[in-house]
């Protein structure tokens, strides 16, 4: 598979102005996608994916975000171009797809007519033209009947249809890339499925970069090349999908693990605790408080550097140094790297002994 960089994005910090001051949903984040490839950027509810997939093309909704960083898709810089040449990228060479297409489709027109829409707004096409394309993609997105289904509106539509409407309309201008952000979540599983598989079918198609966020970890494994794992703001680990699902080396990647029944994982009930306040982030690493082996070292500072465990595996944890075994934390000799203990209990979970 070819490997030129996509997309590369860069010390990604997104804030927001609140009533409770200044809130960071992103901050300082680093990832990119290759052509061709399915990056996906998982953690909890609240971890900063959305906003930070939304930064790339700019689209943070009200009220407007600060962006800053570097986000070069095919070598330009995103954020520092003008609006009106971004227009031209966003919903063309870059296409985004949403959890909800209910709330992404008007209901007053009929779905052909969306599609069209969509197509003509980037491209100079007879409204013939345009309605064949559409049909086409329809038929493409797996609509059955598509050239009888144009004239229908969204509501006769299910919703894993609609989804697949909203597929279409996302292709409209053959992207390179594609920001899907938890595309398939509020579909049944069998639907789920039938997505991710047409998705796939595309990628392969079109030979898009997929940039594909959710809190799934189970729909990862299925369609990850390489993983983010992010957890507030921050990353914490990020490597290929084998690796991180076989030898995840940061605490909070082995417990998302832990919470998949089908992947042998135990914990009911996801992960005890809850995200600290994105006002006023704890120092040191982001999940310290509620790491089972967070010691004195884990909570000062800044969030630690990346270190290589295996290659293309990266860990922010102050437990491992260049070469460690990416499991060590979960090893029986496990031992702190600072001074006061791994199982001090101060403000974290403690140990359970496996
Ligand atoms: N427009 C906004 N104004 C203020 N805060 C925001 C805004 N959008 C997002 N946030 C905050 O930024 C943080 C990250 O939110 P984000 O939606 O990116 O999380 P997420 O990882 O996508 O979660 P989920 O899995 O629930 O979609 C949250 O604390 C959220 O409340
Ligand atoms: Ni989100």
């Amino acid at each position: 598979m070819p490997s030129d960089q996509l997309l590369e994005v860069e010390d990604l910090t997104t804030t927001f102005g609140t009533d409770d001051g200044t809130l960071t949903a992103v901050d300082g984040v680093d990832f990119d996608v290759d052509t061709g490839e399915t990056v996906c950027i998982v953690g909890e509810s609240g971890s900063g994916k959305t906003v930070a997939t939304e930064s790339i093309t700019r689209i943070i909704k009200t009220p407007p975000g600060e962006i800053e960083g570097t986000v070069r898709y095919k070598g330009r810089d995103l954020l520092a171009m003008p609006e009106s040449e971004l227009r031209d990228i966003r919903g063309n060479e870059i296409a985004h797809i949403f959890q909800n297409p209910q709330e992404a489709m008007n209901h007053c027109y009929t779905v052909g007519w969306q599609i069209t829409e969509a197509l003509q707004i980037h491209q100079d096409v007879s409204d013939e033209e345009a309605r064949a394309k559409a049909v086409d993609l329809m038929d493409r997105v797996g609509i059955a009947n598509a050239s009888a289904r144009f004239d229908d509106y969204p509501h006769e539509f299910s919703g894993g249809q609609k989804q697949r409407v909203m597929i279409a309309m996302a292709l409209v201008g053959d992207p390179d890339l594609l920001i899907a952000d938890e595309p398939t979540t509020a579909l049944d599983v069998t639907v789920q499925a039938q997505i991710l598989r047409l998705l796939d079918e595309l990628q392969e198609e079109f030979d898009m970069g997929v940039l594909f966020v959710t809190h799934d970890l189970g729909v990862v494994a299925e369609i990850a090349d390489r993983i983010v794992v992010m957890y507030a703001g921050k990353v914490m680990e990020r490597g290929g999908v084998l690796d991180i699902f076989d030898h995840p080396a940061h605490p909070y990647t082995q417990q998302l693990l832990e919470c998949l029944p089908e992947f042998g994982g135990t914990t009911v009930g996801g992960i005890p605790g809850t995200l600290p306040d994105p006002h006023d982030p704890p120092d040191g690493c982001r999940f310290a408080p509620r790491c089972e082996y967070a010691e004195g070292a884990c909570r000062a500072g800044e969030q630690p550097e990346e270190i290589e465990v295996s290659p293309g595996q990266r860990v922010s944890c102050v437990h491992y140094r260049p070469g460690m075994d990416p499991s060590v934390v979960r090893n029986d000799n496990f031992e702190p790297v600072g001074g006061d203990g791994a199982a001090d209990g101060e403000g974290g979970v403690s140990r359970a002994d496996d």
